[in-house]
């Protein structure tokens, strides 16, 4: 049977899966570039579903629900490239997908306003108190008083995470008038007025409302459990617009029961629905001092056009020239366009001795190399070589480069 890992496609050939409702312009992007079979479907997939589909997919895009666990990227045997039409990435198994030779891409910056502007309107619901009193009027009560309700000016608002979406809410937030403290693991710009505190207990126990903008990583799961709720001031707020796994959600239910945590508003869960036709199961529903909404922080419709035509892009630049420039995964090669030559792409376990014998495979046929481009990291190699060659030449090339052992894929680019 013949390695589908091993094997060249034209790009009417190439066949691209959207998962999850992805914007219509990324599937423009792709038509405008050439690529005709394009799958869509509104939700995501997951079991056999998805591992039937992914089987005859060459690229795949998704955007936070659909997991590409390794038995998952296992069944991928045509899988050239995913782009993540998001932020995150915890969603894939990257190490799983680069040994498979599968660089992965995703918009570090297209959707960051649209959730940096959520959690600021949700900042200020909260210190007004706005979700109880939306709940008891929904009930028919009228409880018109304002008692536990605060501008935000002057309040302190916490940041964990400084990046790039906690920046953008310091920097509105200070718009407000608010102070802005910030913890991160890394040393920070701060910006404006913006401070860091001495450590995350330190924030906890100042600020007003708290603000979650870490990745899902080792290290912040369950960051935020009962002793560092406990930390935080009697009746502040939290805001987790993060991922799910960073809060213990059942110390949250707790302390929101017992008011020292004076209300939340939640975005992101330790386990979300499939789709709309899947039920809503959390510790959280229920509570009228609670905003929750079904990880929409950053679902605008301009954050996702915007995120629809940067990961095409990414994608099409990455089949059509090789360029793995701005991959999350992978050794990051920038290539110029390699008009006048076959281009050859060749992906391999990081190992002594494979590019050597890449480069017999060219001196033995007596074939010039044009071009060469080479980047590893620990775990592959990534070599591109131009030759100037007839397609049937670069097929015989391909098949030799796929011969060395520890290849993991091979291209030509057309
Ligand atoms: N709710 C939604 O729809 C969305 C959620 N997100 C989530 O927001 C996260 C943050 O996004 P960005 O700001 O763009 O990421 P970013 O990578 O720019 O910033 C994350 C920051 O967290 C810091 N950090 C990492 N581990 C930490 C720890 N243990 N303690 C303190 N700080 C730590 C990093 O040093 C970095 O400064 C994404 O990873 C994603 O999970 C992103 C977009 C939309
Ligand atoms: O829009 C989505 O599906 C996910 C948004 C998100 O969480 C991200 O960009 O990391």
């Amino acid at each position: 049977m013949a390695d589908d890992r091993k094997t060249s496609f034209p790009r009417q050939d190439i066949r691209v899966l959207l998962l999850e409702g992805i914007s219509p312009t990324a599937v423009d992007a792709f038509r405008a570039a050439g690529y005709t079979q394009i799958e869509l479907h509104d939700t995501s997939l997951a079991g056999d579903a998805l591992r039937r589909a992914i089987a005859e997919a060459h690229v795949v895009g998704i955007r936070s629900r659909t997991h590409l666990d390794a038995d998952v990227l296992q069944h991928a045997r045509k899988l050239i490239a995913v782009g993540c039409f998001c932020i995150g990435t915890n969603q894939v198994d990257l190490d799983a997908a680069e040994l498979a030779g599968v660089p992965v891409f995703n918009a570090p910056y297209s959707n960051t306003r649209s959730v940096a502007e959520l959690v600021i309107a949700e900042t200020i619901l909260l210190l007004r108190g706005i979700p109880r009193r939306n709940a008891e009027c929904h009930r028919g009560g009228w409880s018109k008083s304002a008692a536990g309700s605060h501008e935000a000016r002057g309040k302190t608002i916490g940041i964990v995470g400084y990046g790039h979406i906690g920046t953008q809410v310091g920097v509105l937030a200070e718009g407000l008038g608010m102070q802005v403290l910030f913890h991160d693991i890394e040393t920070k710009l701060a910006l404006g007025n913006a401070r860091a505190a001495a450590d995350l207990h330190d924030l906890l126990s100042r600020s007003d409302v708290v603000t979650l903008h870490v990745p899902e990583t080792a290290s912040t799961q369950r960051m935020i459990g009962a002793t560092q709720l406990a930390a935080m001031k009697p009746g502040a707020h939290l805001v987790n617009a993060s991922r799910g796994t960073v809060v213990d959600i059942d110390a949250l239910a707790d302390a929101l029961r017992s008011g020292h945590v004076g209300g939340a508003a939640v975005d992101v869960f330790p386990v979300e629905p499939k789709g709309a036709s899947e039920l809503f199961e959390s510790p959280l529903r229920g509570l009228d001092n609670v905003i929750l909404t079904p990880h929409v922080g950053g679902s605008t419709l301009e954050a996702q056009d915007n995120i629809g035509l940067e990961v095409a892009a990414k994608l099409i630049r990455y089949s059509d020239n090789g360029s793995t420039l701005s991959a999350v995964n992978f050794p990051e090669v920038a290539l110029p366009g390699h008009e006048g030559s076959r281009r050859l792409l060749h992906i391999h376990r990081n190992m002594p001795g494979v590019l050597s014998q890449a480069n017999d495979v060219f001196r033995e046929r007596g074939i010039n190399i044009d071009g060469q481009y080479l980047r590893t990291d620990s775990l592959v190699g990534y070599v591109v070589i131009d030759v100037t060659a007839t397609e049937s030449q670069a097929s015989e090339l391909r098949g030799a480069l796929a011969a060395i052992p520890g290849t993991l894929r091979t291209r030509v680019l057309y």
